[in-house]
């Protein structure tokens, strides 16, 4: 397998490559060179996770990985889950939740996060190499790569989050380990000026080969290929047809996997957008412009996101991969701050895609309905997913609809002991998290900064 840029100014890359390199060299996304063709998943109903997750690695992986190897993996990584079946899908209150918050730092970031840190050991171990990692966080991918990464040998991991605008229990996943390979950063500015930061030090190519740089945002193809997996095992759970799924979105990593499912022939049908009141992707969806206007902090924080990253792949499939014209909006994004999408584009994302925006007000009401008629707790960026799935069906949509629980309501105890009186607790004994100290450093939003800070923390290894 092959993997090709969406800018189409890359060498072709391996599998390997692209786990380790993050972002092509180009600055856009890999993507397979060719799509494979779809499965037929009739036959792994009722197969566990680790063996439907182990198929989607070795289609991507290719003749690099045996399956006896990708089982292996994949068992190693899904063993860090509290859940026999790893993301379950449960009914409450008439609503289908693939709850992905079974993992270490309780969000679907884990799935991905566990299994890629054995992956890079793998092919760590086999070049020799050693890889500085960068991850940009909105709250959770943070704690998800610390988690999975603190204390392995041949790496490193600098974490930038957004200074205040994460929950504490997201902030303490990341900041209370004592591994000497972690660093956290909090960057004085929002998700997108970390993101950003990252696509500035990968577009140094000389820093990049310097320090070996690598990343674990949903930028790097290993984090989709991961993510594939659940959208799989739900659809064959919950019907013998098609499956629509609503998705709380920022960055579109996680609908762009339900996209790939979709393209290696699971019955996924629709795919339901869910934003909170940074919606930039439901005004684009709705009007052809993609256009920023700042962002504003919110109850789930975690989707405060205006530059969705993953956007850029699903407009590339939706250009039939014409990568100048996918630059040319890329371009214009970040010199305009805004790109139009023509008519036939639109149509072509219409077709797959639909979109649901939530208020603040909506989140906390959606909360709080779903523990007055079931007792049970959701977190805010599942909410804004509940609420979309209840429009769309009031709109019509027929056929199950499954939305992904993308957190664990204990991440998020003020806004949801806001909207029905009860805390939530995290699942094992508190004092593992806030009985212990915290490490991060209050940075300028400054590329030059952090690259210091990577150098050092490089030299110090
Ligand atoms: C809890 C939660 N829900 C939803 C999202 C949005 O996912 P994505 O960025 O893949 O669109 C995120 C962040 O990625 C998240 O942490
Ligand atoms: N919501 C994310 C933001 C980063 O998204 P990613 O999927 O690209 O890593 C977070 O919680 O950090």
């Amino acid at each position: 397998m092959h993997y090709i840029s969406t800018r189409g100014g890359a060498p072709r890359a391996d599998f390997d490559q692209v786990l380790t390199e993050a972002l092509a060299p180009d600055g856009g996304l890999y993507l397979p060179e060719t799509w494979p063709e779809p499965h037929d998943w009739s036959g792994f109903k009722g197969a566990s996770f680790v063996e439907v997750g182990a198929e989607v690695l070795s289609i991507f992986a290719g003749d690099d990985m045996s399956k006896d190897e990708a089982r292996a993996l994949c068992e190693a990584a899904f063993a860090t889950f509290r859940h026999p079946d790893v993301a379950p899908v449960e009914e409450i209150d008439g609503e289908q939740l693939l709850e992905l918050f079974h993992g270490p730092t309780l969000a679907f970031k884990d799935v991905a996060m566990q299994l890629i840190a054995r992956l890079f050991e793998r092919s760590l171990a086999r070049s020799g190499k050693s890889l500085n990692v960068i991850v940009a966080t909105s709250g959770d991918t943070g704690g998800a790569a610390v988690s999975a990464l603190a204390g392995r040998e041949h790496l490193s991991i600098t974490a930038l989050h957004p200074h205040e605008r994460i929950s504490e229990v997201q902030r303490r996943f990341m900041t209370t380990s004592d591994a000497a390979n972690v660093l956290n950063l909090a960057v004085e500015g929002t998700f997108d000026d970390c993101q950003a930061i990252v696509k500035q030090l990968f577009s140094e190519r000389s820093f990049v080969a310097d320090v070996s740089l690598g990343g674990v945002n949903s930028i790097n193809w290993a984090r989709i290929t991961a993510q594939v997996t659940y959208y799989i095992t739900a659809a064959l759970s919950v019907g013998s047809g098609e499956v629509h799924f609503t998705v709380p979105t920022g960055n579109f990593g996680d609908i762009f996997a339900g996209y790939v499912a979709k393209r290696l022939g699971a019955p996924v049908g629709r795919l339901i957008i869910a934003v909170n009141e940074n919606d930039i992707l439901d005004r684009a969806l709705r009007t052809g412009e993609y256009q920023k206007r700042g962002i504003t902090p919110t109850i789930s924080p975690s989707m405060d996101i205006e530059i969705a990253s993953n956007f850029e792949r699903m407009i590339f499939e939706a250009l039939w991969r014409d990568s100048n014209r996918t630059a040319g909006l890329m371009r214009d994004l970040r010199e305009e701050g805004t790109f139009v999408m023509d008519k036939a584009l639109l149509a072509t994302l219409r077709e797959t895609f639909s979109s649901y925006r939530a208020s603040e007000e909506e989140v906390s009401e959606t909360i709080g309905s779903i523990h007055k008629a079931s007792g049970e707790l959701v977190d805010p960026h599942t909410a804004i997913g509940i609420a979309a799935s209840r429009k769309a069906r009031d709109e019509g949509l027929s056929g199950p609809i499954v939305t992904l629980a993308t957190a664990h309501p204990a991440k998020f105890p003020a806004a949801v002991e806001a909207a029905t009186g009860e805390k939530p607790d995290v699942p094992f004994p508190s004092e593992e998290l806030f009985g212990r100290e915290e490490k991060f450093r209050v940075v300028a939003n400054d590329p030059a900064v952090v690259r210091e800070a990577i150098r050092e923390l490089n030299s110090a290894r």
